[in-house]
């Protein structure tokens, strides 16, 4: 093994903990990562090497190191481990997430970027956006009038599925066209499976017995998947409508058996992308908006001040618009304080190696895993006063911004692996924050105060709040 050959040639890894033999240090991740792993960099230094099962694992964890992975060094690292999840559902890495580096990948990353989340695509989006915000808005000051608790959790999630299907799909499903589970929990199961340490990842040999029972839940749910997918694709083939607003899979029907491209895409490639287009934006967006509601509550100086730019730029007598985005300054920092603190995705994807190098010093082996820790880098305390505090006035008069160029804040990550979806993430989350703000107070049930709010977090590939964020809304405009 690769950190066998290292020591043997007195080439010298980064610090880290030792692990026992062929677990390594698996055990010390516990329930949440991002947060041992940030204690074990305070100790070993923010480039540190330990073995995950037997594979040799680089965790970067502050802005100048993350800088030598995703910026110096970006193209050694821009690949991704053969992840068994990738494997099993995501059709044998052909989606544009998990696919090594190669010219596979820059193929489809091109048509995602150009064709499918590029400013025209996302601006053709924008109506359908409205319809499902103004829905949600109905639903919840129905609740408002009736005085009720709503699940901001769960609405939230339920409007951002809605609208994502929509982009992709053309059409909303309802649960039950999908699977006696229904559509939220398959996809929901899929993201789990997906972000489980999977012994079988750690420790190849014995990835065919299976022990943790992954592979087959993996392979069950890929088969459900993959049903609704060949429905949906069919159900597109079939359609007459030329006047439509095309939808992702349209696009990506255009793009099937045709020769422009350096690599064929067939009916599998478009599977896999269009699956990972679905999970990447649906629980992404609506994870961001519930910690800024959550922290908003728990920050009532902060919601109202946010509450005030509001009532300044768009007045109480209409609803937020995304034409209104560019002048809400606070609330650009209020989101870039929550994504600061709350990382959506807190280890990013996990990158690879694709040639031995040397960072900083260090030796860093040919298919080393290489894990970003964003959360930690975001409490970087050289970069940050204060860090664990909600405090959105930090960004006053700096020019910090959250698009990968400023290594202290990187939650859509940075360089050739960086978020494609990021503009359009960023317009969903704002707009979402800013109306749910704009057209409600918010009031803590059962007479909690803010401060009480339990903000524990549970670690997946997207890390949400535990509990859902219950809260009683009061309708403030006067339309
Ligand atoms: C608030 C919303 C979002 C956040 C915080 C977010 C964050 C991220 C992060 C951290 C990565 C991994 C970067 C890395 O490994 O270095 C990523 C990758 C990705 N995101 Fe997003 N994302 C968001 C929304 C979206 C949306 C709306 C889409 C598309 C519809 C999208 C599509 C993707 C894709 C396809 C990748 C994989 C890129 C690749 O490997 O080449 N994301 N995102």
């Amino acid at each position: 093994f690769s950190w066998k050959t290292s020591t043997k040639t007195n080439k010298k890894l980064p610090p880290g903990p030792k692990g026992f033999p062929i677990f390594g240090c698996l055990h010390l991740l516990g329930q949440f990562p991002h947060r041992a792993l940030h204690k074990l960099a305070e100790r070993y230094g923010p480039i540190m090497h330990l073995r995950l099962g037997l594979t040799p694992t680089i965790v970067v964890s502050s802005p100048q190191a993350a800088e030598l992975f995703l910026k110096t060094h970006d193209l050694i690292f821009a690949s991704r481990p053969p992840l068994k999840a990738a494997k099993h559902i995501s059709y044998e890495q052909k989606g544009l997430a998990l696919s090594p580096y190669g010219s596979y990948w820059r193929t489809i990353r091109k048509i995602c970027t150009l064709e499918l989340l590029s400013s025209f695509k996302i601006n053709s989006f924008q109506a359908m956006r409205k319809e499902e915000l103004d829905l949600l808005i109905a639903s919840i000051k129905e609740a408002a009038c009736a005085r009720c608790v709503v699940d901001l959790s769960t609405k939230v999630s339920a409007m951002s599925a809605d609208m994502t299907c929509r982009m992709v799909f053309g059409k909303k499903y309802s649960d039950d066209e999908f699977d006696e589970r229904g559509f939220k929990t398959v996809i929901q199961e899929g993201m789990e499976l997906a972000a489980k340490p999977n012994l079988g990842d750690y420790i190849p040999q014995i990835a065919g017995l299976d022990l943790q029972g992954l592979t087959k839940r993996m392979k069950s749910v890929a088969k459900v998947f993959d049903g609704f997918l060949e429905k949906i694709i069919d159900e597109h083939v079939q359609s007459k409508d030329e006047n439509r607003t095309k939808d992702f899979v349209d696009v990506m029907l255009s793009f099937e058996g045709s020769e422009e491209t350096e690599h064929k895409i067939e009916r599998e490639h478009i599977k896999a992308i269009i699956l990972d287009m679905l999970s990447a934006a649906m629980d992404t967006s609506a994870t961001a908006v519930e910690w800024a509601l959550s922290e908003l509550i728990k920050h009532p100086k902060v919601m109202k001040k946010l509450q005030k730019e509001l009532e300044k730029i768009v007045g109480l007598c209409r609803m937020v618009e995304e034409s209104d985005l560019e002048n809400l300054e606070y609330l650009d920092m209020v989101v870039k304080e929550t994504l600061r603190l709350h990382p959506v995705a807190p280890l990013l994807i996990p990158h690879e190696s694709t040639e031995d190098c040397t960072v900083n010093g260090f030796y860093i082996p040919k298919n080393s895993r290489v894990i970003v820790n964003v959360w930690a880098i975001g409490r970087d305390t050289e970069s940050w006063s204060d860090p664990e505090i909600f405090f959105p006035e930090r960004f006053v008069g700096s020019s910090i911004d959250l698009r990968g160029h400023d290594f202290q804040l990187l939650p859509f990550g940075s360089g050739r692996r960086g978020c494609p979806g990021m503009q359009l993430g960023l317009t969903i989350v704002k707009q979402v924050i800013a109306q749910l703000v704009h057209c409600f107070d918010w009031e803590l049930p059962g007479g909690m105060l803010p401060t009480e709010l339990d903000l524990t977090e549970e670690f997946s590939l997207v890390t949400p709040k535990a509990k859902h964020l219950l809260a009683i809304p009061s309708y403030r405009l006067n339309i």
